[in-house]
């Protein structure tokens, strides 16, 4: 309780703080990253900050990231609000116990900052990217966050206003010629964000890349310091603007799927280990249209890709209105229907395309093939974390509504969509259940599972679930497949996120290993949180210095 109310009488400094602040902070505040400071709770619970002998520029307490320019009601949860510095960096105390062979770093993306000057942005998606790191070491985890230095925020940062558009923002044009300036941006894709806030991933060659949905929001950056390194530049002429955020990345390859606005159809591609060059393996007509559905993620078996075609489609309509609709740069179009589609990975041809049930997800989970008592591939099978065919889920992720409904019972129904695709060239898939959505308290989402099993027959799959009443996936679940239940992990008022499944060296059991998720508090503050894979029991936590923001995606770099 005592660390419980120091830490909301820090929260109290820091908002004043944060009240006299300018926004610029962000850069000017930033300090380097060799900065280090030891945050150790006393006993009982006390929070005192220890600095490294011989390091110069410790940082006061009061000073550490926090409260950012949107927090000024009592209402909004720290996991909807910015990190006032641009950087930090310092050791956590551990309570618990880290498993030892966990040696390596925990990066994860999300954003970081939603605000520009005065303007507050009005959606989870908008905000600039910022990296989170745990680097596990014997035991120790050293901590820190960094923003990305994408095109987009630096503009902000300089013209203190949003200068390109993001997922619910648009600039707003000084005049006449301005705004044609932005259309023919738009054409261009000059004036999209690069703002890569989505996933963080490591290559086959050891670069890690930070990705939104426009190509040019692939950012490397260095996995140590977080330092933004520059453009992950493609240098095929594939062209197009547009990109999965969530590319399937094996040590020897990249899968990507590229949604053609232009031609109605998408691009599957892959980048082979080393390269910058992508090169197309086939493509997806669409079935419906007007245009491509919104392609998030999409999922492998180890020999197809399941493309979805969601009746959730891009409009160019909606892109080029200096207002977003409802749905942002999407329409949904429920007379068009929804398809799935699964191309050959070795020649890029077609097996099937089937419609299914409307559906509308942002997550495939995995996906594998289904054969029969010869051994012949008759299905594959792929699962998502499905909202039962409703958009409503963006309009509760604006933060506002983030912001004004903590506690109350809003956000919507979701479940694990399990599609079976027939192989037999039959015109239709299905789309069902695939276990009671109470066992997860029908909120479903940001999905991972042991990667070993990408593509093939798996039965564990760790997400963010719901402990109701509340408007936002508010506990961790650890799903079972095989026998239809799962287990949840929930602490009152937290926002946990990104469950990151890492398996034990050596392990022969699916579940066997830990699931790192970063939590953000009601009272501001913020931990990292180690669960055993196996019984999803608490085995360790680590107190943030200050409050986390929500973020999407993680990804694992094992010490070399
Ligand atoms: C769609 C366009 C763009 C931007 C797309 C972005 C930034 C999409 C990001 C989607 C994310 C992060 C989805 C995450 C869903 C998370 C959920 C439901 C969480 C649940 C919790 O457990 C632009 C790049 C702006 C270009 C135009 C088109
Ligand atoms: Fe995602």
């Amino acid at each position: 309780m005592a660390s419980i109310n120091l830490i909301a009488s820090a929260s109290y400094v820091l908002h004043s703080i944060k009240a006299s602040s300018k926004s610029s902070d962000h850069l000017k505040d930033g300090f380097p990253l060799g900065n280090k400071n030891l945050f150790r709770m006393n006993a009982p619970g006390n929070l005192r900050k220890l600095t490294i002998a011989n390091v110069a520029n410790e940082v006061p307490v009061a000073s550490q990231p926090s409260f950012g320019k949107e927090a000024l009601g009592d209402q909004n949860h720290v996991a909807w609000t910015s990190v006032r510095q641009h950087r930090w960096h310092g050791e956590l105390v551990v309570e618990g116990e880290t498993p030892h062979w966990l040696n390596g770093s925990y990066l994860r993306n999300g954003p970081g900052l939603w605000h520009v000057g005065d303007h507050n942005f009005g959606h989870l998606f908008d905000g600039y990217a910022m990296v989170v790191k745990l680097q596990f070491e014997n035991g120790r985890i050293i901590a820190g966050h960094r923003q990305i230095e994408s095109e987009a925020y630096k503009a902000a940062m300089k013209h203190n206003k949003l200068i390109y558009r993001e997922f619910s923002e648009v600039p707003k044009a000084d005049n006449f010629p301005s705004y044609i300036g932005e259309l023919a941006g738009l054409f261009s894709g000059a004036s999209l964000t690069d703002n890569a806030n989505t996933g963080v991933f490591k290559l086959g060659d050891g670069r890690v890349i930070c990705l939104t949905e426009t190509q040019k929001g692939s950012i490397i950056i260095d996995p140590t310091t977080l330092e933004t390194l520059g453009k992950f530049e493609y240098t095929d002429s594939i062209g197009g603007q547009l990109q999965s955020a969530h590319p399937i990345v094996t040590d020897t390859e990249f899968l990507t799927v590229l949604p053609d606005l232009i031609n109605s159809r998408y691009l599957v591609v892959r980048m082979e280990r080393g390269s910058n060059e992508r090169k197309v393996i086939g493509r997806v007509e669409c079935q419906g249209g007007p245009k491509p559905g919104w392609v998030h993620s999409f999922a492998v078996t180890e020999h197809y890709i399941v493309v979805p075609e969601m009746p959730l489609r891009y409009s160019v309509k909606n892109i080029l209105k200096a207002e977003l609709g409802p749905l942002y740069a999407f329409e949904w179009h429920p007379e068009s229907k929804g398809f799935v589609h699964v191309m050959c990975k070795a020649s890029g041809k077609i097996v099937a395309s089937v419609e299914v049930p409307l559906y509308m997800t942002f997550h495939f989970i995995n996906a594998y093939e289904e054969t029969d008592e010869d051994g012949r591939v008759v299905a594959v099978i792929a699962d998502c974390c499905e909202h039962y065919g409703d958009t409503t889920i963006l309009e509760k992720l604006r933060l506002q509504n983030l912001r004004s409904f903590a506690g109350q019972d809003v956000l919507p129904d979701a479940r694990i969509g399990r599609f079976t695709i027939p192989l037999d060239g039959s015109p239709y898939g299905k789309l069902e259940t695939a276990l009671d959505p109470n066992e997860h308290g029908r909120g479903i989402d940001i999905c991972n599972i042991n990667p070993a099993f990408l593509g093939k027959r798996y039965r564990f799959a760790y997400a963010c679930g719901a402990q109701r009443p509340c408007n936002f996936p508010n506990a961790l679940t650890k799903v079972d497949l095989v026998e239809k239940k799962a287990k949840n992990w929930h602490e009152d008022g937290v926002v946990p996120s990104d469950p990151f499944f890492i398996a034990r060296p050596g392990a022969t059991e699916e579940d066997d290993g830990v699931v790192i998720s970063m939590i953000s508090e009601k009272n501001g503050g913020g931990y990292a949180l180690l669960l055993d894979g196996s019984t999803f029991e608490e085995i360790a936590r680590a107190k943030f210095p200050y409050g986390l923001p929500y973020g999407f995606h993680g990804c694992w770099i094992p010490k070399k």
